[in-house]
């Protein structure tokens, strides 16, 4: 087999070094064994997130020469407004800071207290904001999105029984829309078919329900309908990812991740008045309906950025990096979520640490211990992400307990993969070793951001040199 590389070469570099195991200790130990609270200058290999860290391109840094800082009326966000508009097809777009703005804007506008709010599985930020507008979020995402090891094309589809249930136990009035993510970050990366993304249209136009996008990482999920369903494999992703939004009402999006910027995002719609009362609240999170919360530059960078994304080398690269250090890690028997999905590959941490309860939070210590071994920061995505229920104040207990190794677009080559496959397997290897934490500190909200925590035992691997 032929072997592809990179569609680019680096025109900048910026340089990376690795702390010796003591200083390792001890900037986990500062961190409270929470890698979100780690200093990036202690990381060696940054796998906490896609968001925010991509690479840009030489035309996106020139482009950020040609932003207009004007603060009303600036022709960077005419430039981007017409990308939004041409890539997705929405006739009304409202900047916004990053994704989280977006998902404040709509939330505050469609949700009333007593809703429902079905999605395919829950986003942390944006569960947060439905639940702050008085909103419940219900999980209608088909059953095997649960499970790890099932293998399925198209994981992250709605399942339009638990839907139209839903729909008949409360009523379409109860309903303000259903957020459809496209991919499923919670459930691994993984895709929902344009097949899917109809059919759940449908339903909801036959009830009167918005279809609202969580758009983040739509150029991937069009990656994965043009490698697997039927009909698809010779068009060009743009046209793919045009047919998605035929499907939606309007979406929210995080700029920092398939847009290639660092910061922005944005909320599109077609609903001439929801984008009024939209014009209306930006002005009072984000900043003027030609900026929300992003100065000219980040703009211009963005519009650029979006055209990159959807080219068919570059998303192709983007996925098949992912699973190249995925297969790597399946071959050595390292349980992982399947199939590898779009931004990240996902450790299983209730099988990597079958002999860790729950409460030990095994994804948070495997995450501190990846640390530890080789400086590769990941994130935790099981107990401690999915905080307390609302009522009973206990943990949520997903069904999935996961080690997110993320990996952002256009920064790292081939051989920071193979570095990092090396010690997820050499951790594999002495998991027994492996010590469970308990938590210090919990924030109220959004915990797994802050909170603090300690190693149950005396030190987090046992026996280690
Ligand atoms: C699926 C998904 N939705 C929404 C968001 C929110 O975006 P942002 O980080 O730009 O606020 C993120 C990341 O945070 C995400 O991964
Ligand atoms: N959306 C980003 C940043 C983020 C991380 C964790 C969160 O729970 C919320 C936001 C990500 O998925 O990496």
């Amino acid at each position: 087999m032929r072997r592809t590389a990179e569609p680019y070469k680096i025109k900048a570099v910026e340089p990376l070094t690795m702390l010796n195991r003591g200083e390792r200790e001890e900037a986990l130990k500062r961190a409270g064994y929470n890698t979100f609270l780690l200093d990036s200058e202690d990381v060696y290999i940054d796998l906490l997130t896609d968001s925010g860290t991509n690479a840009m391109s030489d035309k996106q840094w020139g482009a950020l020469m040609m932003g207009d800082e004007a603060y009303a009326g600036s022709k960077s966000w005419y430039k981007l407004e017409r990308a939004v508009q041409d890539l997705f097809g929405y006739d009304y777009v409202i900047p916004t800071h990053q994704g989280r703005g977006a998902e404040n804007l709509l939330s505050q506008m469609k949700i009333q207290p007593g809703d429902y709010i079905p999605g395919n599985m829950y986003f942390t930020t944006t569960r947060a904001h439905q639940e702050m507008n008085g909103g419940t979020f219900v999980d209608v995402i088909i059953d095997e999105a649960h499970d790890p090891s099932a293998e399925l094309d198209f994981k992250g589809n709605v399942d339009l029984v638990k839907l139209e249930e839903l729909i008949d136990e409360v009523g379409a009035d109860k309903i303000p829309y259903v957020c459809v993510a496209v991919t499923v970050n919670m459930a691994g990366g993984q895709p929902v078919s344009l097949a899917n993304l109809k059919e759940t249209y449908t339903l909801c136009q036959e009830h009167g329900i918005d279809v609202m996008f969580d758009a983040t990482r739509c150029v991937e999920n069009a990656y994965f309908i043009q490698e697997r369903e039927e009909g698809q494999q010779n068009r060009p992703i743009k046209d793919i990812v045009r047919d998605m939004f035929k499907f939606s009402d309007g979406c929210t999006m995080s700029g920092k991740k398939d847009p290639l910027v660092n910061i922005g995002g944005f909320l599109a719609m077609n609903d001439f008045e929801l984008y009024t009362r939209a014009r209306e609240l930006v002005v009072v999170y984000e900043g003027m309906p030609s900026y929300g919360g992003m100065a000219g530059r980040d703009m211009e960078a963005m519009a650029q950025g979006m055209y990159e994304s959807i080219d068919d080398a570059y998303i192709e690269h983007r996925i098949k990096q992912v699973r190249y250090l995925g297969e790597q890690l399946m071959e050595a028997g390292v349980p992982v979520v399947r199939p590898i999905g779009g931004h990240a590959v996902y450790l299983d941490a209730k099988a990597f640490l079958s002999h860790l309860d729950r409460e030990m939070f095994p994804s948070q210590s495997l995450a501190a211990a990846l640390y530890l071994d080789s400086g590769v920061r990941s994130m935790e995505r099981g107990i401690v992400s999915a905080g307390r229920n609302k009522e009973t104040c206990e943990h949520n207990v997903p069904k999935l307990e996961m080690v997110r190794l993320t990996i952002p677009r256009r920064v790292y080559t081939n051989s920071h993969m193979d570095v990092v496959a090396d010690s997820v397997i050499n951790l594999y290897n002495k998991r027994e070793q492996i010590k469970g934490l308990s938590m210090d500190y919990e924030p109220p909200t959004l915990r797994f951001f802050n909170a603090r925590f300690s190693p149950l035992k005396s030190t987090l691997i046992a026996n280690e040199a």
